[in-house]
């Protein structure tokens, strides 16, 4: 029963995929009938993203089945056979990715149950299945907390505290208005204590403190980290800092694997979030910059490779790309990558397509601000630099070489 089931999901899944997945409408509504099987609809409507993964498991073993039929949990055979496709859909979703260019790959949700005959390619691809590289390790670990979150605030209660959450701050309107005034690139300052390449990066760390220093030093926006396992930030910062009278647009500076957490980032004081190119596929980020549309949330859209880049400028409704110096996978910079990923055809698409640009990480200097300027960027996202000097209102004037703060 059960090869012959997971036989069938690995022949359709192939032939989806050979008649061109990506192109033909027919076989994409194929494809979303057959992997979205034990998912519940959030807001409404069917995802293929990570919603589907993580929590119908737990639904199940409670008895709080999703989809039409009602099923008694301690039906073992039935329980396993949904874990097998639960699992399935795991490895047929990293597929999917894979044939995007996506590298990264999910967190499988358990193993398959020991007796499972599946495809030998599925069962290659999982084995001792430990993340490869640190990006893949945060997004893993991402998976775990976002589904231990969403138990405790249920998307409808976001849903509900947005009603009275203040409105949006416009994000890429305080860019373009800072790059008027000052004629750089506007200014992202991070607020950052640390990073898992750089270890702490400010030990007396006071987060509303910085962010004050930065925006009377001139940014233009604030980044707020609130990953707090590899960068000691919090959600807690974030909210603070929108407390605290600083009137700079605010970008939650997270690992987005859920639609959950944009409205969670939301009713925590977001004006902005940041969707990874090399963690989510082209469906995933189409969906989730509706919902930002919809919430009021700008989302930056950051990219690290020729191959990402393509990708996202086959996306309607992305207004703001950034362009990351550092390999999230390795950990190396090069701010060369801004403008190799900003020449020939693809600036000309940029400009066309009126996407503003943001150079990211690994910017300490004038020259650098002067290269990346150069390249293209109308913004810069700029962390440690600015964040290790002892008065980070100076960061930002040794930064630029010059003072850009308001008159
Ligand atoms: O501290 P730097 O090198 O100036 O970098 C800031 C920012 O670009 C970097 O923190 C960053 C860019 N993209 C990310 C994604 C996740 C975490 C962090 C980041």
């Amino acid at each position: 029963m059960e090869g012959l089931a997971s036989s069938r999901v690995w022949f359709d899944f192939h032939s989806l995929l050979n008649s061109s997945y990506t192109q033909n409408p027919s076989s994409r509504s194929n494809f979303r009938k057959l992997i979205s099987f034990p998912s519940a609809p959030i807001d409404g409507r069917r995802t293929t993203n990570s919603c589907v993964r993580s929590r119908s498991m737990n639904q199940l073993k409670s008895g709080t089945l999703v989809g039409s039929s009602i099923v008694d949990p301690s039906s073992e055979s039935i329980l396993d056979e949904l874990k097998i496709k639960e699992w399935e859909i795991g490895a047929l979703k990293d597929e999917l990715a894979a044939t995007q260019g996506i590298r990264i790959r999910r967190r499988p949700p358990t193993n398959p149950p020991l007796h499972y005959v599946g495809a030998f390619e599925f069962r290659l691809q999982n084995e001792g299945s430990s993340p490869r590289n640190i990006l893949e390790e945060i997004v893993w670990n991402k998976d775990v907390e976002v589904t231990q979150m969403k138990e405790k605030h249920t998307i409808y209660s976001l849903k509900k505290a947005l009603e009275s959450v203040h409105p949006p701050r416009d994000f890429i309107g305080a860019l373009k208005a800072s790059y008027q005034r000052t004629g750089f690139p506007g200014l992202i300052a991070e607020v950052k204590k640390a990073s898992p390449s750089r270890g702490v990066l400010r030990e007396d760390f006071d987060p509303v403190e910085v962010a004050k220093a930065y925006e009377k030093g001139g940014a233009a926006c604030l980044s707020v980290l609130t990953d707090s396992k590899y960068f000691q930030g919090s959600f807690e910062n974030l909210e603070a800092i929108r407390n605290a009278g600083v009137q700079c647009p605010l970008l939650c500076k997270e690992f987005i694997v859920d639609a959950w957490q944009l409205y969670y980032a939301r009713t925590k004081g977001a004006d902005a979030v940041l969707l990874i190119a090399a963690v989510l596929p082209d469906l995933d980020i189409k969906y989730m910059i509706q919902i930002c549309k919809m919430i009021g949330l700008t989302a930056l859209v950051e990219v690290h490779d020729e191959i990402e880049m393509d990708r996202m400028l086959t996306i309607d409704g992305i207004e703001l790309i950034g362009i990351n110096n550092r390999n999230l996978e390795t950990f190396k910079v090069d701010i060369s990558n801004t403008k190799r990923l900003l020449e020939g055809e693809r600036g000309e698409k940029i400009r066309q397509k009126d996407i503003i640009v943001v150079g990211e990480s690994g910017l300490f200097t004038p020259a650098d601000i002067a290269y990346v300027q150069e390249a293209g960027v109308k913004a810069i996202l700029v962390g440690e630099s600015i964040v290790k000097q002892k008065d980070p209102t100076q960061g930002i004037r040794q930064l630029f070489g010059k003072d850009i703060s308001h008159p």
